[in-house]
């Protein structure tokens, strides 16, 4: 988009540019041409010509006339003696003209640019080797030899040792291919170019029947030219008039010439024939492709009437519709109404596309009321939405022809080009108002008003009243446009909601303070999303903390593991003592061991759980606060009672024995230990609790399966419970 926009200022700063010299240069009047006359005089030495510039395409429109007289006259002095000699001193004054613009152009020649990696070499010593190294120079010298010099060995009235002047030819193909592409009638350039060569080529013919008519003696036969001392055909005129109609007979083949006599006479139809041929397939050839251009420019131009005609045809469309239709066409082709521009523009490279766009659709929304008060840069970009992109840009209506219906759902808005629509009720003859030339319609649908009770529904049928000529822009390319230039979207509004309360179609709590509640609303989102990114980066925080905790827990758990393991061999110890209890033995080591299980393999789980949550924390984000407050207590509480359970289960085994006595206060300390160590962190209270734990049920599964059930523990559990809920 900043592309455009650059370009399109750059658009403008060259315009103004232009018109700021073409104001200096009126101002200046005669000092401002003797400064550039100056200028000129210092910047000779200097000069490089631009073969893509002004000065080059003159310089050769210039040399098309030496070169053409060369080619016509040398010819036609060598022929017609007469001509040669009544109008020597004529002839020899131009053809030194000629030869001095021959001259002028060779030095041109000489200072013309040309492009290296696409930029101009200006530097004079490379222009010169590049132009004498060229094959052109060969043929420009050869033009420019002093061939007149012959005219001491031949005579003065010898024209055709200046033949060599013919050599000079490229030029002339170079002024018309250069003529054909700025022309902007290319087909009758075309036409007038053939008949110029076919002029030539008679005019060639002419002469040398002419001169075959000399040779063989004028008024010998019926073919040859009548003899010249008959008054009427001596006359200078007379004897050209006769010999170019003769020769343009033959070239036309019309074919109504004497019958040849002789031999020679033979021989020089046999040719013109031959040549006649060609000059008439390449007349027919040309002209068919003018015809077919011209007819390919309207079908690009204009949709194929032909081929919709015929399909109206095939499917027995009503007359009344085909009517309408054909005044369509006629509409598009009487008031040259191009409707598929974006076709033919998507010839050009970007950069034109856009200067063209907008040099062609900025005066028309310009004239556009809401805009007219707007920044440049905002009708930049609208012109540019308008043309290039947007489905057809441009469209045409006609008479009674309906652009939006009141329910249709909106997809753009219209401005008016040309014409005049009606909004219309739904009877379609009662009109509330008239829309003329730079008006718009079409935008409520697509602005989303507040309160408007339609929605993105049209709020009423517009019908065209005569032919009209809209442009068109999506809601996508005028919502975009509008979020960079938000006074032109509070016109706009402004204009809707003026309408919509006029229908009593705007609620009223919509309708009111819009810009104010719109502001209102941001600094409410804003707030929001405040408040989301600190709850976010809590939740983090709370996360990084929980992962630490459950690798203290983790190290705790070993540690408790170690000292078990130390606990165990003091049992070894005391096993002696109890051999004769095996009960109280095993159930104390089964209940030791499913208790570090129970709390190893719930460490794990939370610390699972809590990688999971990591995860997933954004999503959960929202419902965070009071999640995490009922976790938290639940989890304290369980860790704790699990914790106790597991004591509990250790007491149970060891029951009504003495080292049950000692081992239920050994493990008492482990859990004091643990429970210390949750506890103690005043951060890291809750969540370790939590994480250490599980589920009370859990716990109490774990200590089940560690030591089996006992009254006793399950009130020390409970209580341990309390307590552990009391802090969290
Ligand atoms: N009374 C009115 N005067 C001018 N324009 C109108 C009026 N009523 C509706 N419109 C226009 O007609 C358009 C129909 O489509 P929308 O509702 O999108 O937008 C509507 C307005 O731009």
């Amino acid at each position: 988009m900043n592309r455009w926009a650059g370009l399109f200022r750059w658009h403008l700063m060259q315009k103004e540019k232009e018109e700021e010299e073409a104001k200096e240069k009126k101002e200046g009047g005669e000092n401002g041409k003797k400064t550039a006359e100056v200028k000129h005089r210092l910047n000779w030495k200097e000069w490089v010509v631009d073969p893509s510039g002004e000065f080059y395409f003159a310089w050769l429109q210039v040399m098309v006339f030496p070169v053409l007289y060369n080619w016509v006259i040398i010819i036609c002095r060598t022929c017609f003696k007469a001509i040669e000699e009544n109008y020597l001193a004529v002839w020899l004054t131009i053809d030194y003209i000629s030869d001095l613009f021959y001259v002028a152009d060779t030095i041109i020649r000489f200072r013309t640019g040309f492009l290296e990696q696409g930029i101009l070499v200006r530097d004079h010593t490379l222009l010169q080797k590049h132009y004498l190294r060229s094959s052109r120079f060969r043929w420009d010298l050869a033009s420019l030899l002093p061939t007149d010099l012959l005219y001491l060995q031949l005579g003065i009235h010898y024209p055709l040792v200046r033949i060599n002047r013919f050599l000079r030819t490229t030029r002339l193909s170079e002024a018309f291919d250069r003529m054909e592409t700025r022309t902007s009638y290319p087909n009758t350039f075309r036409i007038s170019k053939l008949m110029l060569y076919i002029f030539v080529l008679i005019h060639w013919n002419a002469c040398l029947y002419f001169a075959l008519s000399a040779y063989i003696g004028f008024g010998s036969d019926r073919w040859v030219y009548p003899n010249i001392t008959n008054p009427v055909f001596a006359s200078v005129r007379r004897q050209y008039f006769y010999c170019f109609w003769f020769s343009a007979q033959i070239f036309t083949t019309v074919g109504d010439t004497p019958l040849p006599k002789r031999e020679e006479e033979y021989l020089f139809m046999i040719a013109d024939l031959l040549i006649a041929v060609l000059v008439f397939a390449s007349i027919v050839g040309n002209v068919g492709n003018v015809i077919t251009s011209l007819r390919d420019r309207d079908n690009v131009f204009f949709p194929n009437h032909e081929l919709v005609k015929g399909y109206l045809r095939s499917h027995r469309i009503s007359k009344e519709l085909r009517g309408r239709v054909n005044s369509w066409y006629q509409h598009l082709y009487i008031n040259r109404k191009i409707t598929r521009e974006n076709e033919i523009l998507q010839q050009l490279p970007d950069t034109l596309r856009t200067e063209i766009a907008v040099s062609v659709h900025l005066p028309t929304l310009s004239k556009v009321t809401i805009f007219q008060n707007c920044e440049t840069s905002l009708l930049e970009e609208l012109v540019l939405k308008l043309t290039p992109q947007v489905r057809g840009g441009q469209w045409v209506y006609s008479p009674g022809e309906y652009v939006c219906r009141k329910g249709d759902v909106g997809h753009e808005m219209y401005i008016i080009k040309e014409g005049k629509l009606a909004v219309v009720a739904d009877d379609g003859v009662t009109q509330f108002a008239v829309l003329g030339e730079g008006n718009f319609f079409g935008e409520i649908s697509i602005l989303n008003i507040k309160g408007n009770k339609s929605g993105n529904r049209r709020t009423a049928n517009i019908r065209s009243i005569g032919h009209s000529d809209l442009f068109s822009l999506s809601k996508e390319d005028l919502t975009d446009v509008l979020s960079e230039f938000p006074a032109a979207k509070r016109l706009l509004e402004e204009k809707g909601r003026q309408i919509l309360t006029k229908m009593g179609m705007l609620e009223e709590t919509g309708g009111g303070d819009g810009p104010e509640e719109e502001k209102k609303m941001e600094r409410r989102v804003e707030k929001m999303e405040e408040d989301l990114n600190a709850l976010q980066t809590k939740l983090a925080r709370l996360m990084a903390e929980l992962e630490s905790s459950a690798c203290k827990m983790q190290a705790r758990v070993e540690m408790l593991e170690q000292e078990m393991e130390g606990f165990e061999s003091e049992e070894d110890r005391g096993e002696g003592e109890q051999r004769e209890d095996p009960e109280g033995y095993g159930g104390k080591t089964e209940g030791v061991d499913g208790d570090i299980a129970g709390i190893r393999a719930e460490g794990q789980s939370k610390t699972e759980e809590v990688l999971d949550r990591k995860d997933d924390g954004k999503g959960e984000g929202k419902e965070e606060p009071e999640k995490r407050e009922s976790q938290g207590n639940g989890r304290t509480g369980e860790g704790q009672g699990k914790g106790v359970a597991e004591g509990g289960g250790k007491v149970k085994r060891t029951n009504g024995e003495e080292t049950g006595d000692n081992m239920k206060d050994g493990l008492k300390k482990q859990v004091g230990v643990i429970q210390k160590g949750t506890g103690g962190d005043p951060e890291g209270n809750k969540v370790t609790g939590g994480v250490a734990g599980g589920s009370r049920e859990e716990g109490t599964e774990k200590s089940r399966e560690g030591g089996g059930e006992d009254k006793i523990n399950g009130n020390e559990e409970e209580k341990m419970d309390e307590k552990t809920l009391g802090r969290g």
